[in-house]
């Protein structure tokens, strides 16, 4: 495969070439025969932080040292679906030799690194339908998934700068990390961002598994494999995620949904790093990085016996809070310009319209914020949105997404019947009532949740005659 373009063609500047490498991926580079940047998507010099003129006219080694570009030079032949590691983000690259009258007089190279987890999906898909595939299609497979860095944390709070510095750190430790946080929130986000700050230059998996949208035992043999036999329906030996995360990362999503039975197993693989395929006595070392998410309050789960405390007494050593978009609102405004830009939304708001975004309460968080933006971007196809147009979308047809819920904590599916308030006093006593819970009564914690000083915080406990001295954390 190649492309068939002219030295002018090259060589000419805001034409259609330029149009198709800044539009149909996320990063373009074009090469002359001398391996010279002629020319690159203007994500390139962003993400690098540099201007495209320190970037033009170096050798193609000044990006990338890890993709074949000299390879397609020298032999015309493209190079296709290349995985690799670049800037910490797990990339898919595609490079096209140009040819002109049976001469290579360049290259062009194409990176994509968002949502490739959705060719992800229909890679497995299709090895799934075909049992001629090889078995270890499925290993690479893996591989492929959309990185994230700690920058895609759109937010510039204090309450996120203070939360990325601590997952900064937690990123250089070994031990595992428990991410707290609503639905929405970004988890995965950060718990993949975590993953790709530790393995910032090296190709590695990071693997996640749902631990509650498996049935029990199937999420067993998924987690740790199992061998020809284990049970009817096993007809051959299966590596579980474990192995497969091996020298990587493995995000057990909704870890608060886990049953207990296998609560106690992966209690037991944390304290002595190994584990055994379904089936057979042979202990495979641990060797991937373990990071837990969950939505779920698990210091009430644990108090109520539904989660086992010295199981999150050994994941949360390291513990992430989230904080829901209501505690951020200030965040609104780069979040909503970031979505118009990453979805490509051709809609612009009046200031009355930010503010009632600011106003609102966000129970899907982020995640709601970018299907608002998105169903206003239908709605409204092009123009300026009013402050009428966020109420009526906002209050007159409300549609939470999955899962969503008010509550802090997280636990309630049923975002209609959790509040039943009747002022906004009640309101207020409420929210701090949960906020408090879902940060194991720390006082700091909570007023960060919230949004409010200490003080504040405590002239509120007064008020409510909220009586935390029991329980009471710094
Ligand atoms: N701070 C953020 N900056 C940019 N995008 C965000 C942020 N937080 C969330 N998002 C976006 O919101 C959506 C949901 O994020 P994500 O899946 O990480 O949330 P989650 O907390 O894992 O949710 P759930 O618990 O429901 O699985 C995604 O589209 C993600 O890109």
């Amino acid at each position: 495969m190649y492309i068939n373009l002219s030295k002018d063609q090259i060589y000419e500047r805001n034409g259609i070439l330029d149009e198709i490498m800044e539009k149909l991926f996320d990063m373009a580079t074009l090469v002359d025969s001398q391996e010279k940047i002629i020319h690159v998507s203007s994500s390139i010099p962003k993400l690098r932080k540099e201007s495209k003129n320190q970037i033009i006219e170096k050798n193609i080694d000044y990006l990338y040292d890890a993709l074949p570009f000299k390879k397609v030079l020298n032999t015309g032949r493209a190079e296709m679906g290349i995985i690799e590691v670049i800037h910490g983000r797990k990339i898919l690259a595609n490079i096209f030799p140009i040819i002109w009258e049976e001469q290579t007089i360049g290259a062009l190279g194409t990176i994509l690194y968002r949502n490739i987890s959705m060719l992800k999906n229909i890679l497995w898909n299709i090895t799934n339908m075909d049992p001629s595939l090889p078995k270890d299609l499925y290993d690479q497979i893996s591989r492929l998934e959309t990185s994230y860095l700690f920058e895609d944390f759109i937010g510039n709070s204090k309450i996120v700068k203070d939360m990325i510095v601590q997952c900064e750190s937690a990123a250089i430790s070994n031990h595992p990390v428990l991410i707290l946080g609503e639905t929405g929130t970004g988890k995965e986000i950060i718990s993949n961002a975590i993953h790709s700050s530790k393995f910032y230059n090296k190709l590695s998996p990071f693997i996640k598994i749902n631990c509650n949208a498996i049935p029990e035992p199937l999420l067993e043999s998924e987690l740790f494999g199992h061998v020809k036999g284990a049970f009817t329906g096993a007809t051959e030996n299966k590596k579980g995620k474990f192995e497969i995360a091996s020298g990587g990362s493995i995000l057990l999503d909704e870890i608060g949904d886990m049953d207990l039975r296998l609560q106690s197993k992966l209690l037991r693989v944390l304290e002595e790093k190994e584990f055994e395929r379904v089936g057979d006595i042979k202990l495979i070392p641990l060797n991937a990085r373990i990071i837990a998410s969950t939505n779920a309050n698990l210091h009430r789960l644990s108090r109520e016996g539904k989660f086992r405390s010295d199981l999150y007494y050994r994941l949360n050593t390291i513990e992430i809070i989230i904080p829901p978009l209501r505690a951020r609102t200030e965040d609104i405004p780069i979040l909503v310009e970031h979505f118009i830009e990453l979805d490509q939304l051709r809609v612009s708001f009046t200031q009355n319209a930010m503010e009632r975004l600011i106003d609102y309460s966000w129970p899907g968080n982020v995640r709601q914020l970018r299907n608002i933006l998105n169903r206003l971007n239908i709605i409204k196809q092009e123009g300026t949105i009013d402050d009428q147009d966020i109420h009526n979308i906002l209050y007159s047809n409300i549609e939470f997404p999955e899962n969503t819920t008010i509550s802090l904590h997280g636990c309630s599916k049923n975002t209609s019947t959790d509040i039943k308030i009747a002022t906004i006093e009640e309101a207020e006593k409420e929210a701090i009532l949960r906020a408090l819970e879902y940060c194991s009564y720390n006082i700091s914690l909570t007023s960060k949740i919230l949004n409010i000083s200490r003080p504040t915080l405590y002239n509120k406990l007064n008020k409510y005659k909220i009586n935390i001295a029991p329980k009471l954390t710094e």
